[in-house]
């Protein structure tokens, strides 16, 4: 399990992360989310010991993390950085063997993740002439070249088209699946909402939520309630104790004081005619993160 515990970094006397706390753990898929400037980027670069903390550690197994672990730990960079005119065959045998991996099994692992990332037949075509989505499967092979302990990825779903994002759903949730735990940041906040089995909402340079996705919705849910009634439901206004948010000609939106009144409200409706539908409205993570950021 990765561990930050009270991470703070300042640039120029001004502080960005200010005692960010979270783990990641073995086998899940943790989501890291934050506005443009919130400091994912500078928090991935302190796990990766790209940068230092000014205060706080970062730990891997429950020890702080060192030179040797972080050898074992696998990152796409937002910057991305491999190089354009060399081929993606080429490349991933150069960073294989930079992990002490002998020539002939580096080449047939590049092969191998390369062909399982569906570049099979562009082994070797220069980088820049891929695609983008091309180009960032060959970057996720580049962090998955030496079999990584950790994953972090910075932005791995930026500019892909939906079928790319679903093999690189496919390929992260494949490393999971072996025991690895896998963080990745992201803006897109439904495909977030989607795959990512645990989140971290970052803003103000703390943590502002972290949990499951369900539970955080469901934590967060309040006592609204939403119905559709076989009439227009304007007689909704008159009924003591409840406060209608909208009312759109048989559907309404209400506010309970309590979320153990949602029977009183239904025998109320139901007397009153036909219920179509009587559902609590649980927020969506994009509500959640507007609720957090603010
Ligand atoms: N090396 C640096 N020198 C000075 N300021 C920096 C440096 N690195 C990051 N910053 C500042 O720290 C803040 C956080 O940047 P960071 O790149 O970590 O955010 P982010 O959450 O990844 O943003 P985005 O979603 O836009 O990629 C920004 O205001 C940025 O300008």
């Amino acid at each position: 399990m990765l561990e930050l515990d009270g991470i703070s970094r300042s640039f120029d006397g001004r502080r960005v992360l200010d005692g960010i706390s979270f783990t990641v753990e073995p086998g899940r898929l943790t989501g890291f989310v934050g506005s443009n400037g919130a400091g994912k980027t500078t928090t991935m670069r302190i796990v990766l010991g790209i940068l230092a903390p000014d205060a706080g550690t970062v730990s891997w197994k429950g020890q702080p993390v060192d030179r040797e672990a972080r050898r074992g730990f696998g990152y796409m960079p937002e910057e991305r950085g491999l190089y354009p005119k060399m081929n993606p065959l080429d490349q991933l045998i150069f960073l294989a063997r930079l992990h002490g991996v002998d020539a002939g099994a580096a080449r047939r692992k590049a092969t191998d993740l390369l062909e399982q990332l569906g570049l099979g037949d562009r082994l070797t075509d220069k980088l820049e002439s891929l695609s983008l989505g091309n180009q960032q499967r060959v970057q996720v092979a580049a962090a998955l070249i030496h079999e990584p302990a950790l994953l972090v990825l910075d932005e791995p779903f930026s500019g892909l088209d939906p079928i790319t994002v679903d093999t690189m759903t496919t390929i992260l949730r494949t490393s999971a699946a072996t025991g690895v735990p896998v963080l990745f940041s992201s803006h897109q906040l439904d495909l977030v909402e989607r795959i990512c089995d645990d989140l971290v909402i970052i803003s103000g340079g703390g943590v502002v939520a972290r949990g499951t996705v369900e539970a955080l919705r469901h934590e967060r849910a309040g006592a609204r309630f939403r119905l559709v009634l076989g009439e227009d439901a304007g007689w909704l206004r008159d009924v003591d104790g409840i406060q209608v948010l909208d009312v759109d000609g048989p559907k309404a939106l209400v506010e309970l004081p309590d979320v153990s009144h949602d029977q009183q409200l239904l025998s109320v409706a139901l007397n009153h005619g036909p219920v179509h539908e009587f559902s609590r409205v649980i927020p969506a993570l994009a509500d959640i993160y507007r609720e957090v950021s603010q």
